[in-house]
Parts: C-alpha cells; sequence; structure tokens
C-alpha cells in the first residue's frame, strides 16, 4: 500500500515507522526544519525522541506534493494530528481532490461543535468518502520500538473495514475490525478525561482502592455516555474503551495522566500544558464531553469533577464532593 501520515508528532511519527514495516509510507509534517532534520537522521527530536525511525520512510513538508502522489482509490491517508486540526487538515485534503481513504487517529471531541471526529469528516470529505477511525491502547513511544500492539479500525466502509484491516496488520501490529464507530471514538475521547482523574487520585496518593473505583466508575460514565449515543456495549468494553482507559490510567507514558499527577501537585493548568510539549486531548476535550452528555441528559461525575479541577477548583475539594455524593444502586446507575 501507498500510505501518507499527515501530522508528524509523537502517534503521526510512531505509527508511520510501524506502517514502514510493510508498506511504502511518507510522513507529512507542516515544519520544514524538522521534516528535513528527520530525513537526515531518521529521529523525531521534538516529539519522539530516542527511536530511529524505519530506514524505509519518507519524509515530506509540502502538503500539495503529498497529495499529488497519494490521489488514487488504493492509496491512503492517515490523519495523526490533534483532533483541533482535523476540520483544517480535511478541508485541504478536500482540495487537493484525491480519490485515496482517509483515516484519522485523533480522539476526542470538537470544543466549538461537540462533534466526534466521524462527523467532523463526514461534514467536510461527504457521507459517502471511504473513510474511518483508527484507536485503541497505543503509546507511541511502544509502537515505535515495534512492541506490540492491538488497535481496532471503525468504518462503515467494507473494504476499509476488510482489505485495509489484513493489510494494514502486520507481526508487531495487530489490527481488528469493527463498523461501530461511534463507540470507537466515545471510548478514545472519554478515556482521556478519566485518565487526568486517575492522574488526581494517584498525586493525591488517595491509594489503590480508590483508582479501582474510580477506573471502574468512570468506565459506568463510558457505558452511559456510549448508550446514548448508540454505541454498542462491547465496543466500549473492548480494546478502544476499557482497554485504552486501562493504558491511560495506569501507564505512566500518558500525558493525560501526566496533567492529572501535575494537577495533584498543585501546578496550573497553563504552566502543565506548557511544559508537556504534546496534546493533552482530556484536557482540551473535558468540558465539550460534558457539554454532550448534558445534551443527552447523562450524568458524568468523574468527568464533571476534573472539569471543575481545570476550572481551578483545589483537587482534594473535587474529591471531596464526589465521595459525598447521594449512596445509589451500583447497577441502575450503569
Ligand atoms: N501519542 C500517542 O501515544 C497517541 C496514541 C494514540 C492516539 N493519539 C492521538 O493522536 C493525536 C495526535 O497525538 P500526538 O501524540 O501525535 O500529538 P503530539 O502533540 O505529539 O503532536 C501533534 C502533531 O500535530 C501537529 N499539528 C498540530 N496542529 C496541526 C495542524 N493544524 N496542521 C498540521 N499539523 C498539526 C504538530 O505540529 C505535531 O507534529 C491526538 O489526538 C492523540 O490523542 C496519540
Ligand atoms: O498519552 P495520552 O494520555 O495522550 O494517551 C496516548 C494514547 O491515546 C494511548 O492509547
Amino acid at each position: 500500500m501507498n500510505i501518507a501520515v499527515l501530522g508528524a508528532g509523537a502517534w503521526g511519527s510512531a505509527l508511520a515507522s510501524s506502517l514502514a514495516n510493510r508498506h511504502r509510507v511518507t510522513l507529512w509534517g507542516r515544519d520544514e526544519l524538522l521534516m528535513s532534520s528527520m530525513a537526515q537522521t531518521f529521529y523525531n527530536t521534538t516529539y519522539l525522541t530516542g527511536t530511529r525511525l524505519h530506514p524505509d520512510l519518507k519524509f515530506c513538508h509540502r502538503f500539495e506534493q503529498v497529495m499529488a502522489e497519494h490521489s488514487h482509490a488504493d492509496d491512503v491517508l492517515i490523519i495523526a494530528t490533534p483532533l483541533a486540526a482535523l476540520r483544517g487538515v480535511c478541508q485541504k485534503i478536500a482540495k487537493a481532490n484525491t480519490q485515496a481513504s482517509v483515516l484519522w487517529l485523533c480522539k476526542g471531541v470538537e470544543r466549538e461543535t461537540l462533534a466526534l471526529p466521524h462527523q467532523i469528516v463526514a461534514e467536510v470529505l461527504g457521507v459517502d468518502a471511504p473513510v474511518g477511525a483508527l484507536s485503541g491502547p497505543s503509546f507511541a513511544a511502544e509502537v515505535a520500538q515495534n512492541q506490540p500492539c492491538a488497535l481496532v479500525l471503525a468504518s462503515l466502509h467494507p473494504r476499509l473495514n476488510m482489505d485495509f484491516v489484513q493489510q494494514l496488520h502486520h507481526a508487531h501490529l495487530r489490527i481488528y475490525h469493527s463498523t461501530d464507530v461511534i463507540g470507537v471514538e466515545i471510548g478514545g475521547a472519554l478515556k482521556n478525561v478519566l485518565a487526568i482523574a486517575a492522574g488526581i487520585c494517584d498525586g493525591l496518593e488517595l491509594g489503590m482502592n480508590a483508582r479501582a473505583a474510580l477506573i471502574t466508575r468512570g468506565i459506568a460514565e463510558m457505558m452511559r455516555l456510549g448508550q446514548a449515543l448508540g454505541a454498542q456495549t462491547a465496543t466500549l468494553s473492548g480494546l478502544t474503551g476499557v482497554g485504552d482507559l486501562i493504558l491511560t490510567a495506569t501507564g505512566h507514558l500518558s500525558r493525560n495522566r501526566k496533567v492529572g499527577l501535575a494537577l495533584a501537585a498543585g501546578a496550573s493548568l497553563q504552566d502543565i500544558t506548557a511544559g508537556l510539549g504534546h496534546v493533552a486531548e482530556g484536557a482540551l476535550c473535558a468540558h465539550a464531553m460534558l457539554a454532550l452528555a448534558r445534551q443527552h441528559q447523562v450524568d458524568l461525575p468523574i468527568t464533571q469533577a476534573v472539569c471543575a479541577v481545570l476550572d481551578g477548583l483545589p483537587p482534594k475539594e473535587a474529591v471531596q464532593q464526589l465521595l459525598m455524593r447521594e449512596a445509589a444502586s451500583e447497577s441502575i446507575r450503569l
């Protein structure tokens, strides 16, 4: 396959390098200096330090050139920017008039419109375009080192679901297929917010019991919101829901978890995001997730607590407020 990965941050660089084990892959990034340094050294010194990228990977900073080289129906474009840039990149793809299929890796909801990624893509590229979401528990650093990883490609387009999944799959990267795009996207978006909560919990040293309770009640939030939006329960309890939540809430490589740890230590959100050097989607879309839930009359107390802390409520007070909620049945609330 002829693949272009659009966005040269941590995840775009790692996945491009991994896919280069089996395909012709070009990595596009908007920063000319970084792209030319990567072409010479095969290291992304800004976003993915420490791992040499695949020697067959090609690098380019000219968007039009990449579009011209990936214009056929057999080609694949993989958007690897933060969610906030998804609409803009799709608009550039639409202008290029390519027949290529489009996948996206970003996890979140659009802050201004509360749209999920597939809704943004459909608005810009049309509802019949061959597109899909690629998501799952995947720390970039591990994928770049060819450590085993399992993802899900969710699409309503039969060709993507069958042929592309077979082809993208390789010895280090197992890819499952699904048609539940909403379920895959809700899990990926909410787990980032819940990972901030887990970071706060661990940063305040509330203990392992508290963390297990938080993750479990976080899953309940994911189920409630997912079901209200039409997701399948099996998807939410699979790789892109519970699987990604376990990884992000407990894995030390998570940027969202790091945001929670730093909030618990008393740092300001502004200082945390300035120091991170990467996007933490949970901090960007927590309020939008809450607004989306309210639109559907779904109660998300942990998400609400994260929003309050992001707005300046001391983390200890947010925890107290969560614990002091009225006693309730576990099953009914799910
Ligand atoms: N890092 C991971 O392990 C990982 C894994 C799975 C999914 N994701 C998701 O993938 C998305 C990207 O994450 P990341 O880790 O690569 O982020 P990152 O912060 O490491 O890099 C973001 C990249 O996007 C580029 N970018 C930002 N706005 C752009 C625009 N308008 N046009 C072109 N490029 C633009 C930046 O220059 C940078 O290269 C996020 O939604 C994240 O949740 C990340
Ligand atoms: O580092 P995070 O918290 O953005 O998480 C990265 C991936 O989404 C994990 O699957």
